[in-house]
């Protein structure tokens, strides 16, 4: 009788540490991930003034106690507002710990938020879940409210009401429609034509970037730098994708344009990032 709490106690942390691991190691993948239009990558900081890849790296290592934290106190709990409480509070300190390790550059709050969620979900459901399922418990979690919440007010959240889109907090409450019907598609069909795992993951980006209403380039560049964005994309897969020379062209020349455009597709970088935990996740376990 006393050996099953400690047994279960032992199994709710080798998962943690798992999730938590994959979830650091898919922001560290999404970031060396080169080519990628007006992001940070292998080649320098894109559209951005602040960050460098050797920061991103840092400030994925410096999230994963908090992935961790946050798989350990949600194993085996269902959605309520306890939980949803607590997650908050958890991805605010990592936040704020994110802050601390980059000297006050936001490097990876949208990332916190989707992977965060998604690592709780996994944790919920035990380790043992499909994409789906695991998407559905992270948004029944989106979706209660956290009245602890400090009212804030960011540029993503004025760039949702300036433009009426749906920001990262619907893409959650939604249950991450880019990542279930855009990016893990794509990526798997890219896998299966023959891709590289390097093209397959940049042709996911590109299915995320045609229809997301990414909050990082409205801000930066409006709704004129977001149209650049999803068409852009869009022709890149149109030509083939990314395993393409033609489609390898299209991306070069959207970069250039995001470039003159100071535009920068954080949002669909972070849900990329997502998208890869998912896929690595659930290649685990079914
Ligand atoms: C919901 C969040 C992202 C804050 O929203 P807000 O509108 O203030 O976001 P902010 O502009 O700071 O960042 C949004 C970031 O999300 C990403 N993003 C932009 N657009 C989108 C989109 N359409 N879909 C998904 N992500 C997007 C970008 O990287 C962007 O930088 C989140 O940080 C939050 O509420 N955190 C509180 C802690 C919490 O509850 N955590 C729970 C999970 S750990
Ligand atoms: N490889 C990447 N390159 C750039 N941004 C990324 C990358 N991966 C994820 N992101 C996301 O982009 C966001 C950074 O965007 P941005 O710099 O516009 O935010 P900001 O700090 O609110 O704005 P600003 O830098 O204009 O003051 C981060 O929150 C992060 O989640």
């Amino acid at each position: 009788m006393t050996m099953q709490p400690q047994l279960s106690e032992q199994r709710a942390e080798r998962l943690a540490e798992r999730l938590a691991e994959r979830a650091s190691m898919a922001l560290i993948d999404e970031a060396r991930l080169t080519p990628k239009p007006g992001l940070v990558d292998g080649r320098g900081s894109g559209a951005h003034q602040d960050l460098t890849l050797t920061l991103m790296e840092l400030s994925a290592r410096s999230l994963q106690p908090t992935f961790h934290a946050l798989a350990l106190h949600s194993w085996q709990r269902p959605a309520d507002i306890a939980l949803r409480q607590l997650v908050g509070q958890l991805g605010r300190e990592g936040e704020a710990q994110m802050m601390a390790a980059t000297n006050g550059v936001n490097t990876h709050r949208g990332a916190i938020w989707a992977l965060g969620l998604l690592v709780s979900a996994v944790a919920m459901l035990d380790g043992d879940a499909t994409a789906e399922a695991v998407c559905r418990t992270a948004a029944a979690l989106a979706s209660l409210p956290d009245d602890r919440a400090p009212r804030s007010f960011s540029k993503g959240l004025r760039a949702t009401q300036r433009y009426r889109v749906p920001g990262a907090r619907e893409e959650a409450q939604q249950a991450f429609p880019h990542i279930r019907q855009l990016a893990l598609p794509q990526l798997r069909r890219s896998r299966a034509a023959g891709a590289t795992e390097e093209q397959a993951r940049l042709d996911a980006l590109m299915a995320i970037m045609t229809s997301l209403s990414d909050t990082c380039v409205l801000s930066r560049s409006g709704l004129n730098g977001l149209e650049a964005m999803q068409q852009g994309a869009q022709r890149v897969l149109d030509h083939g994708g990314c395993s393409t020379l033609p489609g390898r062209q299209a991306l070069a020349q959207l970069d250039a344009k995001m470039l003159s455009m100071n535009a920068s597709p954080g949002g669909a970088a972070d849900l990329l990032a997502a998208t890869l935990f998912l896929d690595g996740i659930c290649l685990l376990t079914h």
